[in-house]
């Protein structure tokens, strides 16, 4: 057994534990960074990358076989090879992962261990043949797909997230449980490359969004010929061999492949918390400081901190606790600056508050929204991606939240997310000059219908106007 001492030790490595590794030890901390499975983490292997590298598959069909002729282009079948497909997806993955190899992270001056830990006290872990004692330890031991207890799951061959990108035979029809942004990227992917796709969702689809957002890309989803049927949560499964039957209170669902996609389940189960004196209910139990409630040497970062679980998120936890961890400074996480896109197409991008967020948390009265929609952008115009919208939600001149949907949203959204988190006014938007002609120009008009009201429907200035007209000359 080897005996380690370290100033900090990361459990996990993946896109939380992997930015505190590099920003630690690249300001002069001592770091030993845990990894049982697959450097890179969900996001890398199982979800972020490989998700949008298929979405880019399906989004080439689909670019070839629709829409053409509009733009004197005479649309083709595409001829998918899904098999080639996933080997695009593979190559994806290939490409980025040595940004988060061991041999990366070693060259940084990290000692990576390539085993699971766990707590055998609140200042020791042990992993494989070592045993780690650190000043301070942090959990980004991230999430899993969580499995629901469904009558019936167990006994036939379903997929998630970790399976599903292994799959090289295309599903006929793929019944995918769960229409989270999981499920509903999943179902835009597969039906652009050639599968029939039946979304069972229990509640809404895509039901965390602003719901006026959300409803315009069911529609496209829909209109693409996926079946989504809400309101229909899964209550028993039975089939076996490419035959699998799903019931639901809305009926009853046949296809030959199951996605389940309803969500996740942090992994905490190796830790032995309690060794650790580290409190825990289905995630690590932190403060707004992402600091144990139990163990002040323990943070947790990422989706293991139990809130929003984005990489995004986990890399902004990173730069919170290492404020913390290393100059002693208070430093807190925040929540309401931070953007997500859910990647089909139209995609559907959210910073700050929604609509009916602003409106319950300032009143009615309060908020300002301020709308622009797609079809009045010239480049959406040349582009034929009129489809789509902006609104911004306004309290006191400052946007507190953002809707897009629309082409490229997760792109646009940017802007907001710069705003919120900033503070800036709306007036700072209006301030920009956007290059013409681009989507992004939706940002600058929605600032102008903001202030539209203000100027032009405003008998002051109407007034002072024909005042100063009369004297100047
Ligand atoms: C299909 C899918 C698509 C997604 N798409 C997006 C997206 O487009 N954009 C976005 O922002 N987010 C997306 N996410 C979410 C994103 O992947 C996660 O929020 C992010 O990976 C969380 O990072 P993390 O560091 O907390 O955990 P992870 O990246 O999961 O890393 C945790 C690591 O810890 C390791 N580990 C676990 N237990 C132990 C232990 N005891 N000892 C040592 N190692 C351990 C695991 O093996 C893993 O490598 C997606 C998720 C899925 C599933
Ligand atoms: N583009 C992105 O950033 C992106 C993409 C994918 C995933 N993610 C992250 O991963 C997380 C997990 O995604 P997800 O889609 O698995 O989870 P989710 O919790 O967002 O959605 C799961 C859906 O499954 C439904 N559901 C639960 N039980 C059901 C049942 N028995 N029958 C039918 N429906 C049922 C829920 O009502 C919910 O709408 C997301 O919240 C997000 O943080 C992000």
């Amino acid at each position: 057994m080897e005996r380690i001492k370290t100033d900090i030790l990361v459990i996990g490595g993946g896109s939380g534990g992997l930015s505190v590794a590099a920003g630690a030890v690249q300001m002069g901390a001592s770091v030993v960074l845990l990894e049982g499975h697959k450097m890179g983490g969900d996001c890398l292997n199982y979800g972020c990358v490989p998700s949008k590298a298929l979405l880019a598959a399906g989004h080439q069909a689909h670019a070839m076989q629709a829409s053409g002729g509009k733009y004197g282009v005479a649309p083709k079948p595409a001829e998918v090879d899904y098999a080639a497909a996933k080997d695009h997806v593979h190559k994806v993955i290939e490409t980025i992962a040595p940004v988060d190899s061991v041999e990366r992270f070693e060259g940084l001056g990290v000692r990576v261990i390539t085993e699971y830990g766990r707590f055998i006290s609140p200042t020791e872990v042990q992993a494989g043949q070592h045993i780690i004692e650190a000043r301070r330890i942090v959990i980004a031991t991230g999430s899993g797909p969580f499995v629901p207890p469904i009558p019936g799951l167990d006994a036939v061959e379903y997929h998630t997230n970790e399976t599903i990108f292994d799959l090289r035979e295309r599903p006929e029809h793929l019944i995918i449980i769960g229409g989270g942004p999981i499920g509903m990227e999943m179902a835009q992917a597969h039906v652009r490359l050639g599968s029939k796709v039946t979304v069972i969702e229990g509640a809404k689809a895509l039901g965390k969004d602003d719901p006026e957002a959300a409803a315009l890309v069911l529609d496209r989803l829909r209109g693409e010929g996926i079946e989504i049927v809400e309101e229909a949560a899964a209550e028993k499964i039975s089939g076996a061999d490419g035959k699998i039957t799903v019931e639901t209170p809305k009926g009853s669902f046949t296809g030959s492949h199951l996605l389940v996609a309803v969500g996740r389940k942090v992994n905490i189960d190796k830790l032995d918390l309690d060794k650790g004196n580290v409190k825990h209910d289905r995630a690590v139990k932190v403060g707004d400081d992402l600091r144990s409630v139990s163990n002040k040497r323990v943070y947790a970062v990422g989706d293991a901190a139990g809130g929003l679980q984005f990489t995004h998120v986990a890399g902004y936890h990173a730069g919170v606790i290492i404020r913390s961890m290393l100059f002693g400074l208070p430093s807190k996480a925040k929540t309401d600056h931070i953007p997500w896109v859910s990647y089909t197409d139209p995609e559907l991008a959210q910073v700050g508050l929604t609509e009916a967020e602003a409106k319950k948390r300032h009143g009615s009265h309060a908020v300002t929204v301020a709308r622009f929609d797609y079809h009045e952008n010239d480049r959406a115009i040349a582009t034929g991606k009129t489809v789509g919208f902006i609104k911004v939600m306004v309290v006191k001149g400052k946007p507190v939240g953002a809707t897009i949907v629309g082409a490229q949203a997760g792109e646009l959204i940017g802007v907001w997310a710069l705003a919120v988190a900033n503070g800036l006014k709306m007036s700072a938007i209006a301030n920009m000059v956007a290059p013409y002609p681009t989507l992004g120009e939706i940002n600058k008009r929605v600032a102008g219908a903001y202030f539209s009201p203000k100027l032009f429907d405003n008998p002051t200035v109407k007034r002072v106007v024909r005042f100063v007209q009369n004297y100047i000359p």
